[in-house]
């Protein structure tokens, strides 16, 4: 089966800063991924070359099979790409805006389609509307519409819900998945942690333009040695142990233990100092806590 997206050793490089690093992975078919890392970390720049806006120094990148330099027109019919910062015409209303993209790919009669997309995304309304009398959130839809119009099998979204209230983030993700059941590619960067895990299937995370992580939703949050525990001490934490807190909740001191097997030396120490304890309970990991631990050392894929 060709990947929806092969990125083969990219790297990108302004001037001494080097943005991507041999970055390789793909992403196949029907997959929702997500593309996380910090700020900085190289995500906007892996889909601006996705995109054709810029051109990697070196490697390839292919979508649905189309190199995005050899073979630009048809890799980015292919691609539908939500940037992250919101660009429009502010003369132009919702559907001209949607019209005109739509003859950027040479779509003429593309007006049932721009309706229905205006009606899926809860525009319909504003069809009319001028773009710079829109909210932000409105704006950010008009964003996703426009990377729809020509209907492309993949779809790239830098970051989409940055701002959004969380209703409409609620009604595009609705949106989003359903896409993503007809069979769209959904390729995800996002900062929104939480969203990142309920939604994909994948993850990759770069780290200063070096990917150090890809792998199955499931498994990078089992993989996880590092893990949390919730203490309620009949007294304040043991000096020895200020080192392991990672913060306080409802007066239950948070440790992070680098292995489970540590606990035992911390419970030691507890009855050390002469404390009972009132409560005990392994905080389930989420990928927030993978990620900063990836960010913090990590692992390299
Ligand atoms: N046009 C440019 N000229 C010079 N440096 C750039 C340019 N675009 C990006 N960079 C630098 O390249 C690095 C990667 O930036 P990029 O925008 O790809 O990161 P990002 O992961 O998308 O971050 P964020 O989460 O903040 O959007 C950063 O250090 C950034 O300052």
């Amino acid at each position: 089966m060709t990947s929806a997206i092969d990125i083969v050793g990219v790297s990108k490089h302004y001037g001494p800063l080097t943005a991507l690093d041999d970055v390789s992975f793909s992403v196949m078919p029907g997959e929702f991924f997500a593309l996380l890392g910090p700020n900085g970390a190289g995500k906007t720049t892996l889909i601006s070359a996705m995109a054709g806006l810029s051109r990697q120094d070196s490697g390839a990148i292919r979508i649905m099979g189309h190199d995005t330099v050899r073979d630009f027109r048809d890799a980015r019919m292919t691609l539908g790409v939500v940037p992250q910062e919101l660009v429009f015409d502010p003369f132009f209303t919702v559907r001209e805006t949607l019209i005109f993209q739509s003859g950027y790919f040479g779509l003429k009669n593309n007006g049932a389609w721009v309706d229905e997309l205006l009606f899926k995304l809860g525009l319909t309304e504003k069809a009319n509307a001028n773009m710079r009398a829109l909210s932000g959130g409105m704006k950010r839809r008009v964003m996703v519409a426009q990377a729809l119009v020509h209907r492309p099998p993949v779809i790239v979204l830098d970051e989409p819900t940055a701002g959004v209230d969380v209703e409409l983030r609620q009604s595009l993700w609705d949106f989003i998945q359903e896409l993503n059941r007809a069979g769209h590619t959904i390729v995800l960067t996002t900062h929104y942690l939480e969203e990142a895990e309920t939604l994909c299937n994948r993850i990759a995370m770069l780290k200063r333009g070096r990917l150090v992580a890809l792998e199955p939703k499931e498994k990078l949050l089992s993989q996880s040695g590092a893990r949390e525990i919730a203490l309620k001490l009949s007294g304040p934490l043991p000096t020895a142990l200020e080192s392991l807190k990672t913060r306080e909740e409802d007066g239950r001191q948070i440790l992070r233990l680098a292995e489970l097997s540590t606990l035992e030396g911390v419970l030691a120490t507890v009855r050390e100092a002469g404390l009972e304890i009132r409560e005990l309970a392994i905080v389930e990991v989420d990928l927030e806590q993978v990620f900063v631990a990836m960010m913090r050392g990590g692992r390299t894929a």
